[in-house]
């Protein structure tokens, strides 16, 4: 496959030097994929996304410690500047000066350091899993590429977990403190057992499953929740999913294993505190922010949660004084998730391979934030991703997503359309509202595939003017229960379709409903029994709680018997507001979704 062609896929935002000849056929968009697909014919050639050329040496700063194997891969081909501590001021002074920057958890890269980079950095690099101390957008806009290394400390971040877990039980950090103090508390320092006991891991992706397996090890019943992960692979290590609710209500253990969203911040609080077994005991070596730290402390004194082992706090450091910290039942360790030897090896490997491999002009599979080019299918792109972000959200909890089909109605031959970035965007909507993990052109297929998510494609050739690239997109789940009945279609499948009009993508169809509803800001969607003055209630209640309704469409059946309302909103409504729309009668069922 020729690189000018296959680059086209790819934006060159500020481009300083054309790639030679030899590092652009390195770009192989095919094997990335792991298949073929002949290009389309009209796309004309662009530069690709690389950077530098490699005959002047490239200045790397290296500003939290990394792995020996990581360094010399990086000094063969580098000037390394190893800085450790740099103030937020002296990162801003040295980054003009390089060309790659690579961190871990411990330094902000923020807006201000791309500004003060004076678009000289081209690759961020994070020697672990977690990028929220990298400001995506600002790297975005920028044109920095930003990597990281998502799997290379799984395994100590599950074995970090099962250290907490066990340590907590038998009071190791309280014991050992008591004794270097002189005392000797054989009494007060009872413990408890695991074998036997129920464990819930809440989040079944990579880290989660790892706990899991070495759990089942320790003799114990092991249970999870993970609204997204498939039931096999739970089966297949004797790990039964479960809802949420049961899995905090039937837990001794609670471990936590799921990324910090917008849906799973602060999920446990004083409401699901509430719910649990008197006595949990509770693991985090997700995210801080997943545990509202405020309501641990109470429900810690109230006696509900017996103890927590937490190596993740909302602010790291923490407060000095914070009660949480200094609570005697909980043991705490300074996010040393993924601090093994070993780890620290592994990921200095897999982010030196990438950063180098990004300042060659290869695109790494763990690239975060592969800027895409503005082609024509530019909207389309936008249309698929958004589209996947609705469909996996309408998923009901509990339903494991594996098949997904993407159908094309378009009037192109098939060889003059190129579906492969219109299903990686599908696939980054389908992942990313559900996972830490990041989706990209170049990342998208394997990400699928490792999650066992299997996206079929289909054509449908249309008469008429191939002037447009496509007439709609439609995303089918199958197998799934939906939490808003409406949207399952004829098929059986959550079914969703969409259209680009005057270039803003437009969701067209939900279920067996069409609808016409711009796909920006956030959606409502609403079942009724279709009668006079339905819009204007909701539209009321909207109004009260001062939010704006962006589009609003209704699609029915027939006249008065069932329809779907679909309304756009550009702010977020409260759980009040929500409940005051599925308070109105003739309302048969509504569902909030974010876009
Ligand atoms: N303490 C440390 O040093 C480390 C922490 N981590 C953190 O561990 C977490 C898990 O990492 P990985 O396993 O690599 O990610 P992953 O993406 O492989 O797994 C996350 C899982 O959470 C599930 N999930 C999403 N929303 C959920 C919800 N509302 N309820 C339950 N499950 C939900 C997803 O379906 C997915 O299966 C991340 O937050 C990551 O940042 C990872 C490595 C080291
Ligand atoms: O990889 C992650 O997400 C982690 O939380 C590990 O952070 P660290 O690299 O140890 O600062």
């Amino acid at each position: 496959m020729a690189a000018s062609t296959s680059s086209s896929l790819l934006s060159a935002p500020s481009l300083r030097k054309s790639p030679p000849s030899s590092l652009s056929s390195r770009l192989s968009l095919s094997s990335a994929f792991g298949f073929s697909v002949s290009l389309p014919r009209r796309r004309p050639p662009a530069p690709v996304f690389v950077v530098m050329s490699m005959d002047a040496k490239p200045t790397i700063l290296v500003a939290e410690k990394l792995g020996e194997a990581g360094l010399k891969l990086l000094k063969d081909v580098a000037n390394v500047d190893c800085s450790y501590n740099l103030s937020p001021e002296e990162l801003c002074t040295k980054i003009s000066l390089c060309d790659a920057l690579i961190v871990r958890s411990g330094t902000k890269v923020t807006r201000d350091v791309f500004e003060a980079s004076s678009g000289r950095l081209r690759v961020v690099g994070r020697a672990g899993v977690g990028i929220d101390n990298v400001d995506l957008a600002a790297a975005t806009e920028h044109g920095c590429l930003v990597v990281n290394a998502p799997t290379a400390n799984t395994v100590a971040a599950a074995e970090h977990g099962i250290a907490l877990l066990t340590a907590m039980a038998r009071n190791i950090a309280q014991a050992d403190a008591s004794v270097k103090a002189g005392k000797w508390e054989r009494n007060k320092y009872v413990g408890v057992s695991l074998v036997g006991k129920t464990l819930a891991v809440m989040g079944f992706g990579k880290v989660g499953s790892e706990v899991a397996r070495r759990a089942k090890g320790l003799g114990m019943q092991v249970i999870a929740h993970d609204p997204y992960a498939p039931a096999d692979r739970a089966r297949a290590i004797g790990v039964e999913l479960v809802s949420f609710d049961e899995a905090i209500a039937t837990a001794d253990f609670i471990s936590l294993h799921m990324p910090l969203t917008s849906a799973t911040s602060k999920i446990l609080n004083d409401q699901t505190f509430a719910k649990m077994k008197k006595g949990v005991r509770i693991v985090n070596v997700a995210r801080g922010g997943v545990i509202d730290e405020e309501a641990l402390v109470k429900a810690l004194d109230a006696g509900i949660v017996a103890q927590a082992a937490l190596d993740v706090f909302t602010e790291e450091p923490p407060p000095k004084d914070s009660k949480l910290i200094l609570h005697d039942r909980v043991t705490v360790t300074p996010h040393l998730g993924a601090s093994t030897m070993e780890a620290q090896e592994g990921v200095a490997i897999e982010v030196a391979e990438a950063v180098v491999g990004a300042l060659r002009g290869e695109l790494a599979a763990t690239a975060v934030n592969a800027p895409m080019v503005l082609t024509e299918l530019k909207p389309f792109v936008e249309l698929a991703e958004k589209l996947g972000r609705l469909a996996v959200q309408l998923v009901a909890g509990g339903s494991g997503v594996k098949s997904v089909k993407v159908t094309y109605a378009s009037a192109r031959a098939p060889d003059d359309l190129d579906t492969r970035l219109l299903r990686a965007m599908t696939t980054k909507g389908l992942i990313e509202p559900i996972s830490s993990v990041f989706v990209n052109l170049v990342n998208a297929d394997f990400t699928a595939k490792q999650r066992g998510l299997r996206i079929s494609e289909e054509r449908i050739i249309l008469d008429g003017s191939p002037e447009s690239p496509l007439k709609s997109i439609q995303v089918q789940i199958a197998n799934v229960e939906s939490k808003f009945a409406s949207a399952i279609s004829e098929s059986g499948d959550i079914t969703v379709e969409g259209r680009v009009k005057d270039g803003i993508p437009h969701l067209t169809k939900v279920g067996s409903f069409e609808v016409d509803v711009s796909l920006e800001g956030s959606i409502i969607f609403c079942r009724q029994v279709d009668q006079p003055g339905m819009i204007g209630k909701v539209g009321t209640i909207l109004a009260e709680e001062n939010i704006n309704v962006s589009f609003m469409s209704v699609g029915r059946i027939a006249p008065r018997k069932q329809a779907v309302m679909a309304i756009g909103v550009d702010e977020q409504p409260n759980k009040e507001c929500l409940k005051r729309i599925g308070e109105i009668s003739a309302i048969e069922e509504f569902v909030f979704l974010k876009l």
